[in-house]
């Protein structure tokens, strides 16, 4: 493409106009990834500054540069303020606007995101739509799946993958929108048509400055809503409006909103829900009228993310039946709230519950089901939120009968400390618990205590099939090491 064309959303783009017709091969970030004909753009980062790379990218083949200040090079250099926003812009426009070529809705906050996308997928798929779905788990273009890095990809990633996704005819993408990707601009160029809240409760103290921020952060999606390219199609805001959180995100958009909840009085709500051990019942109420939900869904947070897809659901114009046959036949979500089959008396659940406000809705639910005792196997990760990490360890013990404490992913720091920071400050009314340091072990102790009736949680995890110790990541699934176990069991 040529650079003209690139710059065709700078305001001042003719300043450049002697370079307008160099013929960008393809647009970079990583001077790594480099090849002839590219635009290395230096961004700034956590760990290294791009602007210290751009020797390395002209060797490769870079023939223009796009910086933050004034460097010396043997290819042009463009200045801007802000090589982040000029990223996503460009990525956009160099993939052609894919976001505003179909229909986007993005989902953000603490808890829910994943869930809430694949209810979503499934609501799509059942109206015979192409759907593509991005996010923790994966990356979906219809039925084939990629491997992701991050929950919310960089802005190159993004728009080029939505550009495939256009290519192999999706009509509907469905993505998650971490507080992390906000704030970083990865989806400064995304034209969204829906946006989702589902929640905000403590997570990321690493990364954000307070509470105050992470709100900030989260905000940012719908103050970018439909604020670009086509302004006259209708737009939609979807809040949870039992959140403490909802007025402030009501107030930075400026598009139409609709409300969702269970405890306070919403556009769309949820009455009479029954728990059972395999799934949920409710009455979904909506201004296009009132049905009866049976859901394979287990707790009443589901109940809220379910809430969230039929906003979004009826908002992009889906019938009511078709949202009801869609939350009803969709049988769970990879490694949240998952059953491991076996034939024992009592069950073991996998669960990707890795903050304090989902530890304990996960362990309420499982107390309100439980008919013996509730074990939970827990840890928290390394180099993230230390803060949740006590906080974490006291929930455990206050829903829980029996608590092992154990890793996540360590990451770069020492198992042990991670462990010391969340039973550091317990105290012996807080209750009991094990440290069992090694997962698989602590996965196999609480198996090999369960008795009648009971149920054991294993917690934060879920879907991944990896540890990561250090800076590798090795196999390890909750799952597989809860059937090892469930095999060693004698009673
Ligand atoms: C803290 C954080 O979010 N870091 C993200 C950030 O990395 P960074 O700022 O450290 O990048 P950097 O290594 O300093 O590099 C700066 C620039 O120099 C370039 N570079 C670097 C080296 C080199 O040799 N040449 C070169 O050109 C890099 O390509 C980059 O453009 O930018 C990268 C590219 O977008 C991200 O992949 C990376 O996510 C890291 C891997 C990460 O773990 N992030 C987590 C915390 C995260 O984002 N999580 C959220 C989900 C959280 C949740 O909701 O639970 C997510 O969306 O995944
Ligand atoms: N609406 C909700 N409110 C509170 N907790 C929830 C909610 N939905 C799911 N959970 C809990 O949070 C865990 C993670 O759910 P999910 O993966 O859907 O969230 P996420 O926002 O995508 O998380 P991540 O930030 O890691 O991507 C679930 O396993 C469950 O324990
Ligand atoms: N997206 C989250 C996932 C956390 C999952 C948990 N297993 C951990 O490793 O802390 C993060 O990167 O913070
Ligand atoms: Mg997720």
């Amino acid at each position: 493409m040529r650079l003209k064309e690139i710059l065709s959303f700078h305001p001042f783009a003719n300043q450049f106009s002697a370079l307008y017709d160099i013929e960008i091969n393809a647009i970079k970030m990583d001077s790594r990834e480099i090849t002839n004909g590219d635009m290395f753009v230096c961004i700034n980062g956590f760990t290294v500054d791009g602007h210290d790379y751009i020797e390395e990218a002209i060797e490769k083949g870079a023939i223009i540069v796009v910086a933050e200040r004034n460097v010396e090079a043997t290819v042009p250099v463009i200045v801007v303020e802000d090589t982040v926003r000029f990223l996503a812009m460009a990525a956009s426009c160099f993939y052609q606007y894919p976001t505003s070529k179909l229909s986007l809705i993005g989902v953000t906050g603490t808890n829910g995101k994943t869930t809430v996308t694949y209810l979503l997928e499934n609501i799509f798929k059942q109206c015979g739509k192409k759907t593509g779905v991005i996010g923790t788990i994966q990356m979906k273009i219809g039925e084939d799946v990629y491997p992701v890095d991050n929950t919310t990809p960089d802005a190159l990633f993004l728009q080029r993958t939505i550009r495939e996704m256009i290519d192999q005819e999706v009509e509907q993408v469905i993505m998650e929108v971490s507080s992390h990707a906000l704030d970083q601009g990865r989806v400064y160029g995304c034209d969204y048509n829906t946006a989702i809240f589902t929640n905000l409760t403590q997570d990321h103290l690493d990364y954000h400055d307070s509470m105050d921020d992470y709100l900030r952060a989260k905000s940012l999606l719908f103050a970018q809503l439909g604020n670009r390219y086509d302004c006259k199609a209708k737009k939609f805001a979807i809040i949870n409006q039992d959140d403490p959180a909802s007025k402030k995100l009501i107030r930075s958009t400026a598009q139409s909103v609709i409300t969702y909840g269970i405890d306070r009085d919403a556009m769309v709500m949820a009455k009479s829900i029954t728990l059972t051990s395999t799934g949920t019942t409710f009455l979904l109420c909506t201004p296009d009228g009132d049905t009866m939900i049976n859901s394979k869904l287990i707790g009443k947070f589901n109940v809220s993310n379910m809430l969230a897809a039929t906003a979004a659901a009826l908002s992009n114009g889906i019938p009511l039946e078709v949202i009801k046959s869609a939350l009803e036949t969709i049988p769970g979500v990879n490694g949240r709230f998952e059953l491991v089959p076996h034939s024992r008396s009592f069950s073991v659940i996998v669960d990707y519950a890795h903050t304090p406000d989902s530890l304990e809705n996960v362990l309420t639910t499982i107390q309100e089901l439980a008919k013996g005792k509730v074990y939970v196997v827990v840890g928290c990760g390394g180099d993230r939120d230390r803060t949740k990490r006590p906080i974490m360890a006291k929930i455990a013990l206050r829903y829980a009968d029996k608590a092992i404490f154990t890793s996540d992913n360590p990451r770069t720091e020492e198992p042990e400390m991670i462990l010391h920071d969340m039973v550091n400050g317990l105290t012996p009314t807080d209750g009991h618990y094990q440290i069992i340091v090694d997962r698989r072990k602590a996965i196999h102790q609480a198996i090999h205590q369960a008795a009648k009736d009971d149920i054991i949680l294993i917690a934060g995890k879920g879907h991944e099939t990896y540890q990561q110790i250090g800076l590798v990541k090795y196999h390890f699934d909750d799952r597989e090491a809860a059937k090892e176990a469930l095999l060693l069991k004698e009673n």
